[in-house]
């Protein structure tokens, strides 16, 4: 093992009390510890207005926190703008284009305005970039012309002109058709398989759940939690439900076995299933174990069940609001 690498090391994108207050006073983000690990497809979600563009502006440098600090690629951030950008590539509300030209012309500005970009290999690269978000065939059409789909690739190919250690998108798949949002998740996917660490902000739960590995969830400018998509949706396995005459000697068991929250009402026993502990012994329970100690314990048990709950469940029950998926 490597004894220098710590957890702060890997972080790609790092935040310590990051707090933004509008002119107009409005509180945008409060308080905010962001790690990402390298490697990660870090899901960035939460309901409109929650803060996720505000966080996404000050890690690129874009706006100044109120308070706070951010770090990325290891490096102070708006300090070190000028040494780490050129090696994040970023997509942030929508791509700033030349509606007049066409989408290969556009990249070839972006790569111009590039001073570390060498115009000798310039086609080839801006070929390669429209090539990765399959745009090559609509390469000598008008930027206007394209659809919004369109449009969204060309900007992440601008992104894609020059290697990168970290992009950024914030809503990557926002305004896309089903096929569309399919095939910018393959291309994450496809980024993150090659080493890119991948920060995507999204509103959409079953667009975090299909391709990241971590999220954090925002709500009203807080960070509610954070962790490996299997954590969260561990998080809330859902409720176990048990129909016994026997009840208290059921509530002893399940106590005994980890589960916790236990409600009962008449013959019903319900209670929240134990999380699994990073230990090697913490095998997650499987239930017919916990079925099995009960009937040991002699409970009598006439109906047994769990329902595992969606990472929209467990969403929902963090926030404390359901998701406001409109535009
Ligand atoms: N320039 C600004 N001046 C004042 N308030 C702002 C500004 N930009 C955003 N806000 C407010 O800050 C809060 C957070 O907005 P932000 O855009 O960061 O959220 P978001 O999670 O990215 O939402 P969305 O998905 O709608 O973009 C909102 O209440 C918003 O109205």
């Amino acid at each position: 093992m490597d004894q220098r690498s710590t957890e702060g090391d890997d972080a790609v994108v790092e935040t310590r009390g990051l707090t933004k207050r509008y002119r107009g006073g409005q509180l945008a983000v409060h308080a905010l510890d962001l790690s990402v690990p390298r490697g990660s497809v870090f899901g960035f979600l939460g309901p409109n207005g929650s803060g996720k563009t505000t966080t996404i502006r000050m890690l690129m440098g874009l706006i100044e926190p109120t308070s706070g600090r951010a770090s990325l690629l290891g490096e102070p951030m708006p300090r070190a703008a000028r040494s780490v950008l050129p090696r994040v590539g970023a997509l942030i509300e929508g791509p700033a284009l030349y509606p007049f030209l066409t989408g290969r012309d556009n990249l070839l500005r972006y790569d111009a305005a590039d001073p570390t970009a060498d115009p000798r290999t310039r086609a080839p690269r801006v070929a390669a970039a429209l090539d990765r978000v399959g745009l090559a065939a609509a390469a000598g059409k008008k930027a206007r012309a394209y659809s919004l789909g369109m449009k969204q690739r060309l900007g992440l190919a601008a992104a894609l002109l020059q290697p990168r250690e970290l992009l950024v998108l914030d809503e990557p798949t926002n305004g896309l058709d089903p096929q569309g949002m399919r095939e910018i998740r393959a291309l994450v996917r496809e980024l993150a398989e090659e080493g890119t660490t991948v920060f995507l902000s999204s509103h959409l739960l079953d667009e975090i759940e299909q391709v990241c590995t971590h999220a954090a969830v925002m709500a009203q400018g807080r960070l509610i939690t954070q962790g490996t998509v299997a954590e969260l949706a561990a998080g809330s396995r859902g409720r176990l439900a048990v129909t016994t005459p026997d009840p208290v000697d059921a509530v002893r068991v399940l106590k005994e076995h980890g589960v916790t929250d236990l409600v009962v009402l008449d013959e019903r026993v319900s209670g929240e299933l134990p999380v699994p502990g990073p230990g090697v012994d913490d095998a997650p329970l499987e239930l017919a174990d916990l079925n099995a100690a009960l009937v040991r314990a002699g409970v009598r048990v006439r109906a047994f069940g769990a329902e595992r709950a969606s990472l929209e469940d467990a969403f929902v029950a963090l926030t404390g609001e359901g998701f406001d998926v409109a535009g």
